[in-house]
């Protein structure tokens, strides 16, 4: 049975587990998802052995929520917000005969409008079948003048070897180089020999006009997980942004040990924003609006 359980540094979470053996932990710090395992009892999300559960700093690994900012342009406020360093609610977690389902809410308190002076309704909802473990962040603007924002599941997969792994999908794409600067057009499979920091721009605005939103992981000249992604805007589909991410040795932060990079690559969905030359306009989000990124895991081997 699904429930509610303890984490490491004590810290809550919810633990689904279904009926086919497959599992999955989110914290409710940050509403970090830290596991999915698939019911041949492997682990599919890395987290780092350095990582940090002291209820304060974002949690390194796992699936950390990002939002209302990617990166920093904001910098008074964190890289990458709030989202990931704010305790969440529990709101139901339920088991029925297709899946396991936890729902977890964050809401504007005054240490947020602190930071970022909007309301907002943020729910996240993971659920897991035998065979997929989808996550959805949904944010609602409740406040009653738009606002702008960004979001991403900044998901970290388990890999077996950094050096061996390959994603398929984004060919065509144009892509920001934020590890070598400038722009550049994908034109195969993603390898990642090094230091990697990319953002695969979601528009058709662009040189490739290409916005396919599924990718997939090659370990081992095989697939080993379909990753599909969506995104959306009061209703309407929006071609969303994916980064992908490894940071080698080299830029491999205090709780990221090495080498432990070698053990995931991040592919992140996300909606970062509009690409007008070179800068990103933020999308904007009308009072009472809803907006969503989801991404459905499928391991395949
Ligand atoms: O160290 P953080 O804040 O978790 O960020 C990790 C990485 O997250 C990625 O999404 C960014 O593209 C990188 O630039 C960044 O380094």
């Amino acid at each position: 049975m699904s429930g509610p359980g303890k984490g490491q540094g004590d810290l809550d979470t919810v633990e689904l587990r279904h009926a086919s053996g497959a599992s999955a932990q989110i914290y409710l710090f940050g509403a970090t998802l830290t596991s999915y395992k698939t019911p041949d009892g492997v682990e599919r999300i890395f987290v780092s052995p350095g990582a940090i559960f002291d209820g304060k700093k974002a949690i390194r690994g796992g699936v950390p929520l990002v939002f209302p900012q990617f990166g920093q342009p904001d910098k008074a406020m964190a890289q990458h917000g709030f989202a990931r360093s704010s305790h969440w609610t529990l709101a139901s977690v339920e088991d029925n005969i297709e899946g396991s389902t936890a729902t977890l809410t964050l809401v504007d308190s005054e240490a947020t409008r602190a930071l970022w002076n909007h309301s907002f309704a943020l729910e996240f909802v993971v659920s897991l079948t035998a065979a997929s473990l989808k996550m959805t962040l949904k944010v609602t603007n409740t406040s009653e003048a738009p606002f702008s924002f960004q979001t991403l599941l900044h998901t970290y997969f388990r890999v077996s070897d950094i050096g061996e792994v390959g994603v398929r999908g984004l060919g065509g794409r144009t892509y920001l180089d934020k590890a070598n600067g400038g722009k550049e057009l994908q034109v195969s499979d993603v390898a990642l020999p090094s230091f990697t920091d990319r953002v695969y721009v979601g528009g058709k605005d662009l040189a490739s006009g290409n916005a396919a939103k599924d990718v997939l992981i090659i370990q081992k000249g095989g697939v080993s997980c379909a990753i599909c992604n969506e995104g959306s805007i009061a209703g309407v589909p929006k071609p969303i942004e994916i980064v992908v991410w490894n940071p080698y040795e080299e830029k491999s932060p205090g709780d990221l040990p090495p080498p432990a990079f070698k053990e995931f690559v991040c592919v992140e969905p996300g909606l970062i924003g509009q690409m007008k030359d070179d800068f990103v306009e933020m999308h904007e989000l009308p009072a009472g609006a809803v907006a969503c990124i989801s991404q459905k895991i499928i391991p395949t081997s």
